[in-house]
């Protein structure tokens, strides 16, 4: 998980280190279970001690409705989102940083949990790479909006195990409508190319008014 991009990191400041720390452990089981598949000793063991841990968090989450506009507090990157959300274990997570020419830029290595053919990214990851970039270079360029069509061409596939740069850039906006494009590369290699459409719209954020407790 290596970010040597630089730049204007572009994801949300840690709130909670302690939180970001817990999704970190819980991004590494994940890789670990399937590392380890039918070879890990004791794994009845382990699906007690890890059922006692989801039974922990369950206790004390909030409502749902509370939880949710705590997550949207504030304004741009958050640190929930299934791709640079530090908070979240399932995303990679991916760090991303703005560049002084518009466009963003992070890096990332994956491991067997994105793994679609052998050896390489599912591509349904690198669609949720790019969709996730592409909108975050939409708010670095300072219009951004829902995803209305991505389109992927895949050049060749896409390693794990190895530093993944991605890249976004806005091309242009007219009225609502706003172009823009990506890329993920291996080694300098072209491996996925994205153009996206956006439409200039924000669903509203989820208020504390809506909570009852
Ligand atoms: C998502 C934002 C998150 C929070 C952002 C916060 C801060 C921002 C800062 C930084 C950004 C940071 C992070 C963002 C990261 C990732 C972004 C992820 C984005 C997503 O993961 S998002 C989920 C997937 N996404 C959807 O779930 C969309 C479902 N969909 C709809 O909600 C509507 O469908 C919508 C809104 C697309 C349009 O609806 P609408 O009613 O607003 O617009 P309308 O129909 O009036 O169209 C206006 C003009 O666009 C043309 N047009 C519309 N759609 C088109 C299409 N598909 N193809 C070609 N042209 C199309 C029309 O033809 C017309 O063109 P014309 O004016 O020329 O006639």
């Amino acid at each position: 998980m290596s970010a040597t991009t630089t730049g204007t990191p572009l994801s949300a400041v840690s709130a909670d280190a302690a939180v970001d720390a817990a999704a970190a452990a819980a991004r590494r089981v994940t890789v670990a279970l399937l590392r380890a598949g039918g070879a890990a000793p004791g794994l009845e063991e382990i699906t007690a001690r890890l059922e006692e841990v989801a039974e922990r968090l369950e206790a004390a989450a909030p409502p749902l409705d509370e939880r949710q506009a705590q997550l949207w507090e504030g304004g741009g990157a958050h640190r929930h989102d299934p791709v640079t959300g530090t908070e979240n274990a399932i995303a990679p997570p991916l760090v991303l940083h703005g560049q002084e020419d518009g466009s963003v830029e992070g890096t990332v290595t994956l491991d067997l949990p994105y793994q679609g053919p052998p050896g390489h990214v599912h591509g349904g990851v690198s669609a949720l790479l790019l969709d996730h970039t592409l909108g975050v270079a939409n708010g670095w360029a300072g219009t951004s909006g829902m995803t209305a069509e991505l389109t992927l061409r895949y050049h060749r596939p896409t390693p794990l195990f190895e530093p993944l740069v991605v890249t976004g850039r806005q091309v242009f906006v007219e009225g609502r409508k706003i172009r823009t494009e990506g890329a993920i590369t291996a080694g300098g290699r072209l491996c996925v190319s994205a153009e996206g459409l956006f439409i200039d719209k924000h669903l509203p954020r989820p208020g504390r008014s809506a909570t009852t407790g």
